[in-house]
């Protein structure tokens, strides 16, 4: 798919897209408990993640876990809680991404079917074992595996994870461990220490909330080119640093920046401070901030931002060269992403496999006209992205 867009203002009311990393966890949580879903997104990873559970409550021993590491790398200690010996497989973007921490699994059994040259572990290969009762894990590599881990101890009633710091995406483990005590769950996490008891859960009956994370391009795409927007179906911020904190970035560059019950208000002002920030913690908030800081005069920085290399592609290099293709110059060194603010230029890319950074070049385009190939790489996580930018006004066409 091919998709042009011309110089546009994107105002007015938006759903926000469903939160692939919640979805996934109530997905994956039907394996410990009933659950009742008042739908299902109809994104790439959340189909993949239901299918995996359908195929493991059939006793397939093969899975295909398309691109995503989220519901990769918690299915794979869950499959050591459940004892089962499963091959399993994804796509060209997750046979990239990194398993290195898996070796910290004792009781696991983890054989590479196509070795590569640095002997590491990768897809595809077969999971086998069974897990041990206490695990450390390196917490730097993704916090995926300590979900997955707080998942299968659920699943063998007690466990206890012992996380090596530095520990990156935090936030993800408080939402994993808020999902499991929803439900009537036990999971305590005292600094680097978790402790998981779990005896008879109770069902879960809900719906999916909004992704700030997803939803932080429409407000972004409305801030770079003079409107103003409101974005529904979001959960209240909860205590502790996550994805929900680009509400307040976005309000440290100066503009209007809040959330009154489901719903964020977004709306420039005159002021536009170039922003620091860390984003180890937040790696999904990296491509839409990119484009929030192309147009903001002066040097804004994303700091910590190594991991960035092993998402669906080295999003360092893609970022930067989406930015360069808009005439906006970036450049990396030790951890950091510079981005000089100017007036991007029309521009155009292609996809690279990589749902995020198409929809940093969707919103680059909206300033200043462009053109994304291989545009339907945004299903990975929100096949609703086109039509949601032209309901807000987007000049948008497929060519
Ligand atoms: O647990 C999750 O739902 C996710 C964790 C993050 O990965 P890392 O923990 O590897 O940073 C994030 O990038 C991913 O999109 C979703
Ligand atoms: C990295 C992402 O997802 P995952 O790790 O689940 O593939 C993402 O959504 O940007």
């Amino acid at each position: 798919m091919i998709i042009g867009i011309e110089r546009s203002r994107i105002e007015g009311e938006v759903k926000a897209p469903p939160s692939k990393s919640f979805a996934i966890r109530y997905v994956l949580l039907s394996l410990i408990t009933d659950v009742k879903l008042e739908s299902i997104p109809s994104s790439d990873d959340v189909t993949v993640a239901n299918k995996v559970v359908h195929d493991l409550k059939d006793g397939r021993d093969e899975l295909f876990l398309g691109g995503s590491a989220t519901t990769l790398r918690m299915v794979i200690p869950i499959l050591l809680a459940l004892g089962r010996k499963i091959k399993i497989d994804g796509d060209q973007t997750l046979r990239r991404r990194p398993l290195n921490s898996l070796r910290y699994l004792k009781g696991g059994k983890f054989t590479t079917l196509q070795p590569n040259a640095n002997g590491s572990i990768s897809l595809p290969m077969v999971v086998e074992g069974k897990l041990e009762q206490e695990t450390e894990i390196e917490g730097w590599e993704s916090s995926q595996y300590v979900s997955g881990l707080i998942y299968a101890y659920c699943i063998l009633g007690y466990g206890r994870i012992k996380v090596i710091p530095p520990v990156s995406s935090k936030g993800y483990i408080h939402m994993t461990a808020d999902v499991i005590n929803s439900v009537g769950g036990k999971v305590e996490i005292r600094d680097d220490v978790i402790e998981i008891k779990c005896s008879k859960l109770k069902k879960f009956h809900g719906s999916v909330p909004g992704d700030y994370a997803l939803a932080s391009f429409y407000a972004i795409g409305a801030l770079i080119t003079g409107g103003e927007i409101k974005i529904s179906s979001l959960y209240p911020p909860p205590s502790y640093f996550g994805d929900h904190e680009i509400v307040n970035m976005i309000k440290q560059t100066g503009a209007v920046s809040e959330v009154t019950g489901d719903t964020w208000f977004v709306k420039g002002s005159d002021v536009r401070r170039p922003l620091a920030v860390s984003i180890n913690d937040v790696p999904d908030l990296a491509p839409s901030l990119a484009g929030l800081m192309a147009t903001i005069p002066g040097e804004s920085k994303m700091l910590d931002s190594e991991r960035l290399r092993i998402k669906e592609s080295d999003r360092i290099n893609t970022i930067i060269s989406t930015l360069r293709s808009f005439g906006i110059d970036a450049h990396y060194s030790s951890g950091t992403i510079t981005i000089v603010g100017g007036e991007p230029k029309r521009g155009e890319i292609t996809c690279p496999n990589d749902h995020r950074i198409a929809m940093l070049a969707g919103d680059l385009a909206l300033r200043a006209g462009g053109i994304v190939k291989n545009a339907e790489c945004v299903s990975k996580s929100n096949p609703n992205y086109w039509k949601d930018l032209a309901s807000l006004g987007a000049k948008i066409r497929e060519i």
